[in-house]
């Protein structure tokens, strides 16, 4: 049988958003870095998922480190308080696993007592045990200007924390655009679950970063109610969903000195600054990046995948 490393040989392959020669491959309609399709082949191979699991799902820089500190914070909160959370001296990325890199090749290595994991795998690439399972799925999106303004950062300062240059903004932006990106097509990411959302409510939990910005004690409650993890009236009155909201703030968060200087992967090639994750957390700071013509583009791509599917971005 051939390996993993064999098959993705064969893939269509694009140049990725840097100088380095980490092309993206296109793995059953989505463009990934091979490190990460070695992982997703493995995952789909090997992991079995819990019905008690809960798996947080996006795209990269929706506002996947959020969520998931939420969601930690919401399990853990009758072990933890807002001076106890693991999340006050680790990045959430460190207190929830990643499917496929950290259970790529196993599921047994979990926490018994953490029924969290993260992925940026697109619904149709997911493990089979995990749609198929009970288990509960909660995904988030966020506009495609802002994301890929995120998107462009994060490769801008990993580039420069690792001695590679990135592409320029209107090159990424092209690519952007024609899909290719870590795990894009963006928008037939975000369409997935959307669709997988519509047709299983129990199931999948959608959300928006912008909603969750506007209204997070809201969505905190939502967030927790989905997943069986709900807040008694006596918890609302103590405070309990407000103290959520404030640890797991943006402001708190990025300020901790674990999130300054801490970093993830520490003595692997993947190695990552804890600050990178953190940048400006906003709503539209798009426009700071993007000419009129850009978002435009990029506003026509979204209406018109979009079409149709009742979703707006
Ligand atoms: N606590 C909190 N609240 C609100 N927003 C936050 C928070 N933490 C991170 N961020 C912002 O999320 C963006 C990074 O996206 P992801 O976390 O999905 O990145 S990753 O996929 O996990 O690499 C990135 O957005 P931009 O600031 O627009 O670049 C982060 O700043």
């Amino acid at each position: 049988m051939a390996s993993f490393k064999e098959i993705i040989s064969t893939l269509p392959r694009r140049k990725g958003w840097t100088d380095s020669n980490n092309d993206l491959f296109l793995y059953r309609g989505f463009w990934c870095y091979s490190f990460f399709i070695e992982g997703v082949m493995s995952a789909q191979q090997n992991f079995q998922s819990q019905p008690s699991d809960i798996v947080i799902c996006s795209a990269p820089k929706t506002g996947t480190t959020w969520l998931k500190s939420l969601t930690f914070a919401i399990v853990t909160r009758t072990t933890f308080d807002d001076s106890t959370s693991p999340l006050l001296a680790n990045l959430s990325h460190d207190c929830v696993p990643f499917l496929e890199v950290d259970l790529a090749h196993s599921s047994t290595n979990r926490d018994p007592k953490n029924p969290l994991l993260a992925t940026h795998v697109p619904y149709s690439s997911l493990p089979r045990s995990i749609i198929d399972s009970s288990c509960k799925i909660v995904y988030i999106c966020r506009n495609p200007k802002d994301s890929f303004v995120s998107f462009y950062h994060f490769i801008a300062r990993l580039s420069a924390s690792k001695d590679m240059k990135p592409v320029a903004l209107e090159e990424a932006f092209e690519l952007y655009c024609q899909g290719v990106s870590n795990y894009g097509p963006y928008w037939d990411h975000v369409l997935g679950f959307w669709k997988a959302s519509l047709d299983r409510p129990d199931k999948i939990l959608f959300l928006k970063y912008e909603e969750m910005i506007e209204d997070t004690v809201l969505y905190v409650k939502k967030l927790a109610d989905f997943i069986g993890y709900p807040f008694s009236s006596e918890e609302i009155k103590k405070g309990s969903v407000d103290k959520i909201v404030s640890m797991c703030s943006f402001e708190k968060l990025s300020n901790l000195e674990v999130n300054k200087s801490g970093k993830h992967r520490e003595g692997t090639p993947g190695v990552i600054e804890n600050k990178i994750y953190f940048r400006k957390g906003k709503v539209g700071d798009w426009e700071n990046y993007l000419t009129p013509e850009m978002a435009a583009q990029l506003d026509s791509i979204t209406l018109q995948k979009l079409n149709g599917s009742g979703l707006t971005l």
